[in-house]
């Protein structure tokens, strides 16, 4: 398994730091870095805006299984924190696995709640899609279709909105 696109994100504490370590932590697997963009929280909005970024990472030698493990490693290097009874509240930062490719480059399909691929709420996040053009402005969600189409579908337009980049952030593989 080769390819995978990764969403990354902080709300608490030094949040471009939490992001540049998680960037870091993904070495020279990293092939391409998204801007960074303020977004409002999504799913629960009694806290802070988010920054958020999406990673192009590949390694041939890597399943899906390791992009998770490696997700994880950098979410406890964040000293990630959460309150339990929060679904989607405030953390450090939060390492998701949008998709994957395998060797062939065809999408991974997964229904396993430890890794659903694509990622099961990908399509319903400005915050993951749109970072995400910036990587890969031809890119399709693998069984949602186009970026574009999606980010501008409802009830994304409104969202997307809100959603700038910040010109004067910005994430360095090797920072
Ligand atoms: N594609 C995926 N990427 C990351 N975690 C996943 C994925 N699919 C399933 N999971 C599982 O989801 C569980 C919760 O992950 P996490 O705490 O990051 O969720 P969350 O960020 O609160 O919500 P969301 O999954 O909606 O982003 C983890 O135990 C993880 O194993
Ligand atoms: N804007 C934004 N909102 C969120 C985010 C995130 O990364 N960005 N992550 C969450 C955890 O699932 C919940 N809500």
């Amino acid at each position: 398994m080769s390819r995978a696109v990764l969403s990354i994100g902080s709300n608490l504490g030094d949040r471009l730091a939490h992001l540049r370590a998680a960037v870091a932590s993904f070495g020279d697997t990293v092939l391409v870095v998204s801007g960074v963009y303020e977004t409002p929280p999504w799913g629960d909005a009694d806290q802070p805006a988010y920054l958020n970024a999406a990673l192009l990472v590949a390694d041939p030698a890597a399943t899906p299984r390791d992009w998770l493990a490696r997700a994880r490693a950098a979410e406890a290097a964040a000293g990630r924190t959460r309150d339990p009874e929060r679904r989607y509240g405030p953390r450090t930062l939060d390492v998701d696995v949008i998709a994957v490719w395998d060797a062939a480059g065809e999408p991974v399909h997964s229904a396993d709640p430890e890794l659903t691929l694509p990622h099961p709420r990908a399509h319903l996040r400005a915050f993951v899609l749109r970072p995400w053009i910036d990587i890969e402005p031809h890119g399709r969600l693998p069984g949602h279709g186009w970026l574009t189409d999606l980010l501008n579908a409802e009830p994304l337009a409104s969202d997307a909105l809100e959603l700038g980049p910040r010109p004067d952030l910005a994430l360095e593989s090797d920072a």
